[in-house]
């Protein structure tokens, strides 16, 4: 399995995807602040991946604090929480991992026998979160397999599929959502060609998909973002599948800037566009696609390419990082606990009381 991140004795290791598909190179985070760093500079960068880079982060940062007390390690605990959380401000993974963390600690706080030291406390805490950062890594892995099975039976017996971005391996920790897809489809047996969209300004489709899917033996070919539209025109794609940063209540999607765009060819083409994600990139708080922020990443991204520059001096730039597609573009959304289809608000509504009760020891 590809080693997008793992936690080690010494820090979290992480596969720096910067240097992809030339270097295979790690980057050992060893404090919260460098995992902070990491996330922000899109060492690691998908959904999935970003929030168990940040429940590990708030783990190693635990371990770490020097404080001698569990009132300041509880100072500690709400300012690594806000580093993290500071990083990337789209993908609700980060900010559903985080609580995740925050939530645990402060229930072993409150359960941690009174006649125990701090030092003890301390301990038996460290534990128990890293215990959870480690859970969350398994579970992320477990997640991606069993949508890929639900998934892959949607995808044609044969013929090609078009994917934006990289929702991976290297987006999750180690299988990938519309990635596990594919290779769940290919593992049944589906006789599949990839096309990647590079996937402008940070080129993850042409820098990490075709790299990821070449290195499990899946045979992929990369096109520019401008070219999708002509390919389907000529019947060329029989189906689209991408990941998700954040799904509101209504099935809005917001991922990679350029998914809106293919999710309309695909409509105005007759060819269904799936989206993949795990339940934890549904954000029911969110009630409309409109109501995801969406990050502004720097100018540079647009103006540089390998360092050289390619555009202008005093030229405009815009470089939003992802965008929103309503949920009327969407076939379906296929997560871990089933596919959902339309009316998305109805059937997400059902899933969110699925899952309550499942936490609550209701029975299905
Ligand atoms: C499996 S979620 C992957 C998701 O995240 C990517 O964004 P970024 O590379 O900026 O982190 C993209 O939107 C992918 O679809």
């Amino acid at each position: 399995m590809i080693p997008t991140l793992e936690w080690t004795d010494q820090g979290v290791r992480f596969l720096d995807q910067t240097k992809l598909p030339l270097e295979e190179t790690y980057v050992l985070a060893t404090s919260y602040q460098d995992v902070a760093t990491v996330i922000r500079d899109m060492i690691v960068r998908g959904a999935p991946a970003i929030g168990v880079s940040a429940a590990m982060g708030m783990a190693l940062g635990i371990q770490n604090s020097p404080s001698t007390t569990v009132a300041a390690l509880s100072k500690d605990v709400d300012e690594m929480a806000k580093v993290l959380a500071a990083t990337r401000p789209t993908a609700v993974n980060l900010f559903w991992a985080i609580e995740r963390i925050r939530v645990l600690y402060y229930q072993l706080v409150d359960k941690q026998p009174a006649n125990l030291s701090e030092a003890e406390k301390i301990e038996r805490i460290r534990e128990e979160v890293r215990a959870e950062a480690l859970r969350m890594y398994d579970e992320d892995i477990e997640a991606c397999k069993t949508m890929g099975r639900f998934g892959a039976e949607l995808l044609p017996k044969e013929g090609t599929v078009l994917t934006h971005c990289n929702a991976g391996a290297l987006a999750t920790c180690g299988y990938g959502t519309a990635l596990g897809v594919i290779r769940a489809a290919v593992e049944a047996g589906h006789k599949i060609n990839v096309l990647a969209d590079e996937t402008r300004p940070y080129l993850q489709g042409a820098r990490l998909t075709a790299w990821e899917l070449l290195h499990d033996g899946i045979q992929t070919s990369v096109l520019c973002d401008n070219m999708s539209g002509a390919l389907m025109r000529k019947g060329r794609i029989q189906a689209v599948i991408v990941g998700s940063d954040r799904i509101a209540a209504n099935g809005d999607v917001a991922n990679k800037i350029g998914t809106y765009s293919v999710s309309v060819l695909a409509k105005e083409h007759g060819i269904p566009f799936y989206v993949a994600a795990p339940w934890s990139t549904v954000d029911m708080a969110t009630k409309h696609g409109d109501d995801i922020p969406i990050e502004e990443r720097s100018a540079y991204e647009v103006t540089h390419s390998n360092g050289k520059q390619m555009t202008p001096d005093g030229c405009g730039i815009e470089n939003p990082a992802f965008d929103v597609t309503p949920a009327k573009y969407v076939t379906a959304i296929i997560t871990e606990r089933g596919v959902l289809y339309p009316p998305y608000d109805e059937s997400m509504r059902a899933m969110e009381a699925a899952v309550k009760a499942e936490a609550n020891g209701v029975p299905a």
